[in-house]
């Protein structure tokens, strides 16, 4: 009579599958809870222990892992010796096995999963059945999954369990086991968080990091607040490139991976009240990253208003015990220098595109004044900040900005006039203090004449259309001073 070892953890079609397989003249065997789950529906089916002649020990440490099992299970049947030395040690041969493993990834999904547990949870015997069995599979049929039941009995039936067949469910196992130790790896290398949702509650999510250094995001320490939301955590990312590219003191501000205000100061409180004049409205809600320690002032501001997340470098011991009072701020200490990674990717269907990051930064002296008028000092210090800040805007960006924060951004339109008319409307007055900035050329001259119609006199922008001259033109007719920089910034 052949002999069929079922041990599960998830017992789905499990009865079914095992009255099938009596029904067929397999002999039962099984480990206790699945035993038990069997014998409530009154399948006939014999412990393990009686083929071990040992009983289950250590809380089900060790049940299955005897040489009566993985004999009956590995014995190649056309090696005469191993025949031979099953016979004399009377060890029988097992051949068919159905094993699904201890719910691993599922137990260190709950967010409140203590190591312990995840521990009890990684099996032993279960992979190491499922390895010798699809080992041998020339010879032992080995189920991992339970959807398999249906098509094992079918093939059985049949006379169908072919060396093809066979051998698709031996490398549904080596993929399983595979996956399953990756997914120890992960948790306890803490590689991989999952999170509670993706962008939208009905996605699944996880945090994937390939860094642990300090001055990423995947490295950061929080010190405060809930778990960080997939959102938060690129919201939270995109601030923190931006801060980081300032030298003086500087207060990003981010809704939806855009900023929406930027400052800088002589001190960073100063620095974010400038961030927060730049816009009052959109940073309610958002992220804010600093790029100096977080001192008493400025958490003071800070707390006066609702944030998400905060990325600081550090925090003096007065800010954190202002701004721990607020239950809902998530503190994040990142350090701003360091290394950087200089590649990004991107998924797409089928793939996934890798680039080096935009990280040139380009001095005021390799940039070209193309007008008869010439930008103020004070709007040459703002086109710095204006040219750093597009960068990180979606294309098309337009940036308005004077020499301490941005005025108003234009982020993600499908034609840069759009984008410079919504980064207009959102400033609060414009004088000649405020620069334009553009991620990319001007194809025509329209959006020159829509930042002279909104009173701006200066304006940074890549060059390298056909159509230059126009915009050129069109800018000495205002008297506007335009700057080129010969290199742009696209943002997708
Ligand atoms: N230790 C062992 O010898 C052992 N043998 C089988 N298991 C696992 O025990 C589970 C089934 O247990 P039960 O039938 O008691 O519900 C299966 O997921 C199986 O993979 C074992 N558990 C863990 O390693």
């Amino acid at each position: 009579m052949k002999k069929a070892l079922l041990s599960v953890s998830d017992k789905t079609g499990i009865v079914e599958f095992a009255k099938e397989l009596s029904a067929l003249d397999y002999e039962l065997y099984s480990t206790g809870g699945t035993k038990k789950t069997l014998e409530a529906h009154d399948v006939a089916v014999k412990s393990v222990s009686e083929l071990t002649q040992f009983p289950e020990i250590m809380d089900g440490r060790v049940k299955t892992l005897h040489p009566h099992i993985h004999g009956g299970i590995l014995a190649d049947r056309d090696v005469p010796e191993h025949l031979e030395a099953l016979n004399e040690l009377g060890i029988e041969l097992i051949d068919l096995v159905v094993v699904n493993l201890y719910p691993f990834e599922q137990t260190v999904a709950r967010p409140d999963v203590t190591e312990e547990e995840a521990i009890e949870n990684i099996d032993i015997g279960g992979p190491t059945m499922l390895r010798a069995s699809a080992k041998n599979f020339k010879h032992v049929l080995t189920v991992v999954d339970p959807a398999d039941y249906a098509a094992v009995i079918d093939k059985i039936k049949h006379d169908q369990a072919d060396y093809q067949f066979r051998k698709s469910l031996m490398l549904k196992v080596f993929d399983h086991t595979n996956h399953y130790d990756a997914a120890i790896v992960n948790f306890f290398s803490n590689k991989v968080t999952t999170l509670r949702y993706g962008e939208n509650p009905q996605q699944a999510a996880r945090f994937v990091k390939t860094s642990a250094a300090p001055n990423t995001i995947a490295g950061a320490r929080q010190l405060h607040g809930k778990a960080l939301s997939y959102n938060n955590i690129k919201d939270a990312d995109a601030a923190l490139q931006l801060v980081k590219q300032f030298s003086v003191p500087a207060a990003v501000a981010v809704k939806h991976m855009n900023p929406c205000g930027v400052g800088t100061g002589e001190t960073i409180a100063e620095a974010f009240q400038h961030a927060y004049e730049a816009d009052d409205q959109s940073i309610f809600g958002g992220i804010v990253s600093l790029n100096k320690e977080v001192d008493k002032e400025t958490a003071e501001q800070l707390k006066a208003i609702f944030l998400e997340v905060v990325i600081a470098p550090s925090y003096s011991s007065e800010a954190l015990e202002l701004l721990t009072q607020k239950k809902n701020i998530r503190l994040l200490e990142v350090q701003m220098h360091g290394d950087e990674e200089t590649e990004e990717f991107v998924s797409v269907s089928g793939g996934y595109l890798v680039q080096d990051k935009d990280q040139k930064v380009l001095s005021p002296d390799e940039m070209t004044v193309v007008t008869k008028a010439q930008p103020t000092a004070e709007q040459w210090q703002a086109i710095e900040l204006g040219w750093t800040v597009v960068k990180s805007v979606k294309s098309n960006a337009i940036v308005l900005a004077n020499d301490k924060h941005t005025v108003g951004i234009g982020a993600g339109q499908m034609n840069r006039v759009g984008s410079a008319k919504i980064a207009i409307e959102r400033a609060a007055a414009i004088d000649d203090h405020v620069i334009m900035a553009s991620d990319g050329f001007f194809p025509m001259s329209d959006t020159v004449e829509t930042a002279a119609l909104a009173g701006i006199t200066c304006i940074v922008q890549p060059g390298g259309s056909i159509k230059d001259q126009e915009s050129i033109d069109m800018a000495d007719k205002h008297g506007i001073a335009m700057v080129m920089t010969g290199m742009r910034h696209f943002k997708h």
